[in-house]
């Protein structure tokens, strides 16, 4: 019986487009006046030095970690520091108005159905907790953050690793099987699989597939389901 799920967002609940073609440019576009305009600020000095460690190099310059950061940006890495900067960055986008958080209309309605029925909601996603917020604060629906009781990002440990979904359980209130984790991408599932979550692929934009997980491309098949 499942008592609590833990969804992904973008290609779960958000529409991948949204952050490879809106959210990423953005941060792209704006990341080198950021980080130099607000490099004394704690928090981002913090995500400069997690940087240079990620580098190896204690002594690497601003412009090599700007340099590092934005290859990041364009080869996807879900690097904990650029996820954290990315955070930062996005928060001006969603407060000038530049975008909404895109959320599908089957997600959530799906959500909403589940908080009604008392199954608890958390998210789990590779974008740092700060930019989770601001997605929901901001979202198409206005600001859903009430539909969720808890946030986990990548400070918890990789998404493909079995270790972070043992890490995210013991923190619930209800053993791994009795936690559903929804997902897009195979080996995220089946690193939550192995931590004994059930899993359910959520495929919407021909991402491969396995034999190991169920899958649906809409949550209004979600009812179909014996889980
Ligand atoms: C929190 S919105 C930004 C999403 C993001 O930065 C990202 O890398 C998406 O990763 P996910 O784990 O949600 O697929
Ligand atoms: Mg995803």
């Amino acid at each position: 019986m499942i008592k609590a799920i833990v969804t992904d967002i973008e290609g779960t609940i958000t529409r991948i487009s949204f952050v490879k073609d809106i959210l990423f440019p953005y941060a792209a576009k704006h990341l080198e006046e950021f980080v130099r305009a607000n490099q004394q600020r704690d928090d981002v000095k913090t995500q400069i030095d997690a940087v240079r460690n990620e580098l190896n190099n204690p002594q690497a310059s601003l412009d090599d970690v700007i340099a590092a950061l934005l290859g990041w940006i364009e080869a996807d890495k879900k690097v904990t520091p650029l996820k954290q900067l990315q955070g930062f960055i996005w928060q001006a986008g969603y407060e000038h108005g530049d975008f909404t958080g895109h959320i599908y209309p089957d997600a959530y309605a799906f959500l909403n159905e589940q908080n009604s029925q008392n199954i608890d909601l958390y998210v789990y996603s590779s974008g740092s907790v700060k930019a989770q917020h601001l997605l929901f604060t901001h979202s198409d629906y206005g600001d859903i953050r009430h539909l969720f009781k808890g946030y986990f990002d990548t400070q918890i440990g990789a998404k493909q690793e079995p270790s972070s979904y043992q890490a995210i359980a013991a923190q619930l209130p209800y053993d791994a099987q009795h936690i559903l984790f929804l997902s897009d991408v195979v080996a995220e599932l089946d690193a939550a699989k192995a931590a004994d979550m059930q899993t359910l692929q959520l495929w919407r934009d021909n991402q491969a597939q396995s034999d190991m997980h169920p899958a649906i491309e809409s949550f209004e098949q979600f009812k179909a389901l014996s889980l």
